[in-house]
């Protein structure tokens, strides 16, 4: 059978980049997407420098793109969960992290965001997130950052950052952090990666 777009996505790193070194393994998965300038670019990047986050919690890894933009920003010690629903996509996502040599700042799980949010304490001994990326089905985005809420995961400051707010879109999702008290809320206009339809982040600042 034909092989999948994401197997092809990790023969191309494995073809291009250098083991070990993943600014090679970015712009491999760049170079196969054709990847155009994205949001990841405007937001991962801004927010993790800035933030110098000790424990991120990424909820949707896919190939392990995104996981390797921000795990190669990390401090030595902080660490990077990454929640993955498709079991082929993890095995993907696992080789293409292990290609960048971050496997030991990385722990990708595989089930539900809502079946792994309340185990977070007593399997990962994480008692709250700096940072949490949010990429993965686009009606979780809401519960799950209110299941975060319910389960002490979130502290003054932590940040939100939320993928494709625009395309596909999360208006329940927007309309609860732009109006919630408890958090500050601003928008990185960007576009969907791929092509030129405008989409963007929206990062978030619970405020306790
Ligand atoms: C519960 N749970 N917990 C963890 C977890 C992880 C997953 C998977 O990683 C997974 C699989 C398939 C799709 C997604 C969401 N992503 C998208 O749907 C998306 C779409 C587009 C787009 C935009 C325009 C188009 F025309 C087509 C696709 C652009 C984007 O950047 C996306 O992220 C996530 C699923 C449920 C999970
Ligand atoms: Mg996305």
């Amino acid at each position: 059978t034909r092989s999948t777009r994401p197997q092809r996505l990790l023969k191309a790193v494995q073809k291009n980049a250098t083991r070990g070194d993943p600014q090679s393994v970015i712009s491999a998965i760049d170079h196969f997407c054709r990847h155009s300038e994205w949001a990841m670019n405007i937001g991962d990047e801004k927010v993790v420098n800035e933030l110098n986050p000790e424990k991120v919690l990424e909820l949707g890894t896919y190939c392990g793109y995104s996981t390797v933009r921000i795990a190669r920003l990390l401090p030595p010690g902080a660490r990077l969960i990454t929640l993955e629903f498709n079991g082929d996509y993890a095995a993907i996502a696992r080789q293409v992290i292990a290609w960048a040599g971050l496997e030991d700042k990385v722990q990708l799980v595989e089930g539900a965001s809502e079946d792994w949010i309340p185990r977070m304490k007593e399997h990962f001994g994480i008692e709250t997130f700096d940072l949490v990326f949010l990429d993965h089905w686009k009606d979780r985005y809401l519960p799950d950052t209110k299941l975060m809420e319910d389960c002490g995961l979130l502290r003054k400051g932590t940040v939100l950052l939320a993928d494709n707010v625009i395309c596909p879109g999360v208006p329940d999702y927007l309309q609860y952090v732009r109006n919630s008290l408890s958090y500050k809320s601003c928008y990185f206009k960007s576009h969907l990666e791929y092509t030129k339809a405008e989409d963007g982040l929206e990062k978030s600042v619970f405020l306790g």
